[in-house]
């Protein structure tokens, strides 16, 4: 099946009440891993690269000639969008004209009428060639230099005016942050999210930092419009957990064990556990 734009991925979300997972990938282990975990749980899926991932593998190009080529290799037959995360105005539209299916322009550490008016212009170059977008209003907290800044609540208002730009859907602070939470989290807020709901027209909303929020939290957000859920960081422990136990139980020293197609096999599993037990916690499985 061809990539295709999350547009219409997520307003079915939307209307079905689950969210789509949007998973990171940083190579090509982790690519098959994502891709696999939907297709065995025949769900739609978003993966995405962001700006460093991207130039780690080699650039936007070959993300998108990786992702396009395992969906056939693959014989992957559910619906897959390649996004870029919070991209920079300039990689948007370099992502737009690769190919990409869904990009995401992050203006949100630029004065706010700044942030508008780019994301007018990414929406109307990426329109253009059928591909969905997604902008961020306030900025979500998370760990800087060892320090955890708490979950920051967008304004409503703003929320508003960059609705009414055009965009697909909004990432908006709702108390969420990137990384692992502390222990004194004070949880994610409902009244903010049910405020911002209100007034963006129906578009669904994306819910950034989806590791390690609680499944109550997690669906509680969806039934309020929640249609989208980021997951980077789980993806990472749970592969480092699984590689780790392989060399510690020795087996990188058993015959053949350092073949890096054995070494990372175990993490690149764990990576498709992961993704399949979270669309079910996302409640897309099936929905393909
Ligand atoms: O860390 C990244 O490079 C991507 C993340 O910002 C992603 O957009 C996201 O929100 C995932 O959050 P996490 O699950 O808390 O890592
Ligand atoms: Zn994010």
């Amino acid at each position: 099946m061809a990539l295709v734009s999350a547009t219409e991925m997520l307003k079915k979300a939307k209307e079905g009440k689950y969210a789509v997972g949007a998973f990171n990938t940083n190579n090509l282990e982790w690519t098959k891993a994502i891709l696999q975990g939907a297709q065995e749980s025949n769900s739609p899926v978003m993966i995405q690269t962001s700006m460093g991932a991207a130039k780690y593998m080699g650039g936007y190009q070959v993300c998108y000639d990786l992702v396009k080529d395992l969906i056939d290799s693959m014989g992957i037959t559910v619906p897959v969008a390649l996004h870029l995360d919070h991209g920079e105005y300039e990689d948007a539209l370099k992502c737009i004209e690769i190919g990409y299916t869904s990009v995401m322009f992050d203006g949100s550490h630029l004065p706010f009428e700044e942030n508008l008016e780019k994301a007018k212009d990414v929406v109307a170059k990426a329109h253009a060639k059928g591909v969905s977008v997604e902008c961020e209003v306030g900025s979500i907290g998370g760990e800087e230099d060892g320090v955890i800044g708490s979950g920051e609540l967008a304004d409503p208002a703003e929320c508003k005016a960059m609705s009414e730009t055009g965009i697909d859907f909004l990432a908006a602070g709702i108390g969420n942050i990137h990384g692992s939470y502390p222990e004194n989290w004070a949880g994610l807020s409902f009244d903010r999210l049910a405020e911002i709901a209100e007034v963006i027209d129906g578009k669904p909303m994306v819910l950034h930092g989806g590791s390690g929020i609680p499944l109550d939290q997690i669906q509680k957000a969806i039934s309020l419009g929640v249609s989208k859920i980021n997951v980077n960081t789980e993806c990472q422990e749970v592969f480092a957990a699984a590689t780790r136990k392989y060399i510690e139980e020795g087996k990188d020293l058993e015959g053949k064990g350092f073949d890096p197609r054995k070494l990372l096999a175990p993490g690149t599993t764990a990576v498709t556990e992961l993704v399949k037990e979270r669309i079910q916690w996302f409640g897309s499985n099936g929905k393909a």
